[in-house]
């Protein structure tokens, strides 16, 4: 097993490239990203994902490789400069994990990430790697602001709510891993779901222009729905939201409620967008309820929950 020096030269080859506006990248001890590319102004965020918090070693060869594991990784920090309308430009990365963890995992999450630059046109400029107990993979984001970006804040009442696929799908995904049955043809869309989500960049952009609020869904619905109602001020009422056919039966089978999982599931890196009801969205996104005066969430069958770290 190599070194931490030794590693960082793998990182570097399979990170290898040059890329717009990355005047220096991996190697030294900060990036440097040309002023232009970000001459809008930055955005930037940052995520974790923890072993048996967020994946599990475990679902390696069950499905799930660790590639995958890296893409999500990358692909759910991404996800909030897509709630923000931004363009992603860059990534910084800092690894932890033990010992025992091996080069090829260690190259294959390389590319996992690099699978992630590759589909959101953000390169990884740099990082860092420690020992840990755990694994660790923690993505900051950099991307380049629209010219108007989308609060949680802006809500108002009246407008319609809109949602950009279909939601509850990775947290059955996730479900079906957990009960060990990923590999049945009738999980694996939903596990695909959940470890490769699919990028809604571009919607956030397009969204940007006329969105009176946005927020990813990364805790469940209700939850992210919940965050935004409340820096707005305002409440939601939600349509009948229905399941579809294949995610009922493998809820089902699961003996999981697969509306309780659209309203709560969370993992499902969605955008949640609210505009004025003459506004178009449809391109991107479909209606899912409206924006009330009133303060709370109606329409829901299930209470406000969702995923909380330490709740
Ligand atoms: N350790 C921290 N230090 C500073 N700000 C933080 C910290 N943790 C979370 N925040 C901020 O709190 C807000 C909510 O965080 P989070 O729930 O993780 O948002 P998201 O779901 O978009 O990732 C964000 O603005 C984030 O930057
Ligand atoms: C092993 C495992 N258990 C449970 C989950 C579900 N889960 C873990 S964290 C999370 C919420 C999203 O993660 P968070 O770190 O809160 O992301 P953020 O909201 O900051 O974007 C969910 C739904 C999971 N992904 N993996
Ligand atoms: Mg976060």
């Amino acid at each position: 097993m190599s070194g931490e020096f030794d590693r960082v030269a793998r990182l570097r080859a399979i990170f290898a490239g040059a890329h717009r506006g990355v005047i220096l990248g991996i190697g030294d001890d900060a990036a440097i990203l040309a002023g232009d590319v970000l001459a809008t102004g930055a955005v930037l965020s940052t995520d974790a994902a923890i072993e048996d918090v967020h994946f599990r070693r475990a679902w390696i060869g069950q499905g799930v490789t660790w590639r995958d594991v890296a893409y999500r990784a990358a692909a759910a920090a991404l996800s909030d400069l897509a709630a923000m309308g931004a363009e992603p430009r860059a990534m910084l990365t800092s690894w932890a994990f033990p010992r025992d963890v091996g080069d090829d995992v260690v190259d294959e999450i390389a590319r996992g990430f690099r699978d992630a630059a590759d589909v959101y046109g953000a390169p990884v400029i740099g990082g860092n790697l420690a020992r840990a107990r755990e694994i660790g993979l923690t993505t900051t984001v950099i991307g380049a602001a629209p010219a108007r970006a989308p609060r949680r804040d802006g809500a108002q009442a009246g407008d319609v709510l809109w949602a950009t696929g279909a939601l509850g799908e990775a947290a059955l995904g996730l479900a079906a891993l957990e009960a060990g049955i990923a590999r049945e043809p009738d999980a694996a869309a939903f596990v695909s779901r959940f470890v490769r989500p699919p990028s809604r960049i571009d919607a956030g952009r397009a969204a940007a222009q006329s969105a009176h609020a946005m927020i990813d869904v990364s805790d469940g619905l209700l939850q992210d729905l919940g965050h935004l109602c409340d820096a707005s001020g305002v409440g939601a009422r939600l349509d009948a939201l229905a399941p579809t056919r294949e995610a009922d039966a493998l809820a089902r089978r699961l003996g999981v409620d697969a509306r309780a999982l659209l309203e709560s599931g969370g993992d499902d890196y969605e955008l949640l967008i609210t505009a004025a009801p003459g506004v178009d969205l449809s391109r991107i996104a479909h209606p899912i309820g409206e924006i009330t005066r009133e303060p709370g969430i109606v329409g829901a069958t299930t209470a406000r929950t969702g995923f909380d770290h330490f709740g």
